[in-house]
């Protein structure tokens, strides 16, 4: 792989009519759709890798036309140098040059925290071992950590892009999907999708709710948290109803289910709170109704004085500078308490409960050729070429909640992106010109507190807290 990419998607097969770099995949249907396309699930053909699955997502075009800038295609160049266990591989990139469509070709999992979540809750109806919650968990911050060193700050993390692998050598091991993404396309602070499917706002950090205009690596760890909560009571935290206006409206409800369960934040535990714009629109509810702490305890079923609730109470900190970082709470305690945390999440050392998972349905109706933008001779479509998906189907469209948002205008690449794009192309020691080798990647300090995400610079070690855990000594 991360070889095919240099070639100008304009080399079609004659026969089939399929660019050239969709050949070297055996495309097997949707396995999903979300924010900003449809995933594919196919099959390397090569012999090496043969038979290897990855996940390619396919991009909506935009309505508009606006394309992609030369900043986003960087961006995503760039993703292509992080590399960490616990963070999906982006393997290759693939640009369709007929009509600028833009394809990222991942390593496939099978499983991801959001269906995990649903089978223990409606199918099997037992809470999951705490074992498969702290190993979840543990890597989910080890890659994390890893991300936020690198001056990556996901922005969107949901239980549906923590991916956990299947059967095989990675079996049970968590990766962090999506990731940079929400950078490009501007996310997730737009709400209403183009097809009226909402974001989902229940992991959305309370400074963002209140208007705040910087990311820190801190709202990450406020979704950490919410998604720790989500593993031990199978249920959202913070359920709150969307509010659908543009642009970014005010998230009352969100913020009001917050505040019911930690209390209403005060200025002297969280002094920058006055700053923040959302403090002073709506003064009725936000400063004049007092909330009583309802206790995140009694919400979770933790006991206050255990390590698990010290830690969950850290990661929803309100004031995002005394939030835990991602390095801190791999430290924690908790991570060092039994169960001790392991490299399978899914299949304890004992192997007590063993829970299979269903694997994603695939949608095999769905023609990956047959989508419009896969066809170079076919005229462009607007956005979602694929109609129709089977019940069940591990698509967006599918899910109970709302966890969707608009689709940003990255969809069509420019001709002043396509030429960023072939200048990296063309750079020196990139392979076959896709790897953007030069740009610079940089591990920070891991304890510096919360990141602004700014730069990037080059790390080429990418390794960060070691495996496995057990090998910690204990406090
Ligand atoms: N590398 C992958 N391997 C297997 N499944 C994947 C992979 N990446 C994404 N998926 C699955 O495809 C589906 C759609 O993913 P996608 O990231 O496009 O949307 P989402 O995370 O569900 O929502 P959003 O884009 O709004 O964040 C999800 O169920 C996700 O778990």
């Amino acid at each position: 792989m991360g070889d095919t990419n240099s070639n100008n998607g304009n080399n079609t097969n004659t026969n089939n009519k399929k660019p050239e770099w969709l050949q070297q995949y055996d495309l097997l249907g949707k396995i999903g759709e979300g924010t900003y396309g449809l995933v594919f699930l196919a099959r390397i053909k090569s012999s090496t890798n043969r038979g290897k699955s990855i996940a390619i997502k396919k991009f909506k075009q935009s309505k508009d036309g606006d394309g992609v800038s030369p900043t986003a295609i960087r961006e995503i160049m760039l993703l292509r140098e992080i590399s960490h266990e616990n963070v999906v591989k982006l393997v290759n990139v693939h640009i369709n040059h007929v009509d600028m469509s833009l394809y990222l070709a991942f390593d496939y999992a099978e499983h991801d925290l959001y269906e995990i979540i649903r089978h223990h809750r409606d199918k099997v109806n037992h809470s999951i071992s705490s074992y498969t919650v702290k190993s979840f968990l543990w890597q989910l911050l080890n890659g994390l950590n890893y991300l936020h060193s690198n001056w990556i700050i996901h922005r969107d993390l949901k239980p549906s892009n923590i991916l956990v692998m299947g059967e095989g050598d990675e079996q049970g091991v968590v990766k962090i999907a999506d990731f940079g993404l929400a950078r490009i396309y501007q996310a997730p602070l737009k709400t209403l999708s183009d097809n009226g499917v909402v974001v989902t706002i229940w992991y959305r950090a309370p400074e963002l709710l209140l208007g705040a205009k910087h990311y820190t690596s801190a709202v990450d760890m406020w979704a950490v948290g919410c998604i720790f909560a989500e593993l031990l009571t199978l249920k959202p935290l913070f359920q709150g109803a969307e509010v659908k206006a543009t642009p970014n409206p005010f998230q009352l409800d969100q913020l009001d289910k917050i505040f019911k369960v930690l209390g209403h934040p005060t200025l002297e535990k969280w002094p920058t709170l006055a700053h923040l714009p959302h403090w002073h629109q709506d003064v009725q509810h936000i400063q004049g109704h007092k909330y009583d702490n309802t206790g995140l305890n009694t919400v979770v079923h933790l006991p206050t004085k255990s390590a698990a609730y010290d830690l969950l109470s850290k990661m929803l900190e309100y004031d995002p500078r005394k939030r835990i970082t991602a390095a801190q709470a791999l430290e924690h305690e908790y991570f060092r308490s039994d169960p001790l945390p392991g490299r399978n999440a899914l299949v304890s050392p004992n192997a007590d409960k063993v829970v299979n998972y269903p694997t994603r349905p695939v949608d095999r109706t769905t023609d990956f050729e047959g989508t419009t933008s896969l066809q170079p001779s076919q005229p462009v479509s607007s956005g979602n070429a694929v109609s129709g998906s089977i019940p069940g189907a591990h698509g967006g469209t599918l899910r109970s909640g709302p966890r969707q948002m608009p689709v940003g205008g990255m969809q069509r690449m420019q001709p002043q992106a396509m030429q960023a794009y072939n200048n990296l192309a063309s750079q020196p020691g990139m392979g076959s010109g896709m790897n953007p080798g030069g740009m610079p990647m940089q591990r920070g300090l891991p304890n510096q507190g919360h990141q602004q995400q700014q730069v990037r610079r080059k790390d080429s070690g990418m390794g960060m807290t070691g495996y496995p855990p057990q090998q910690k000594s204990r406090r």
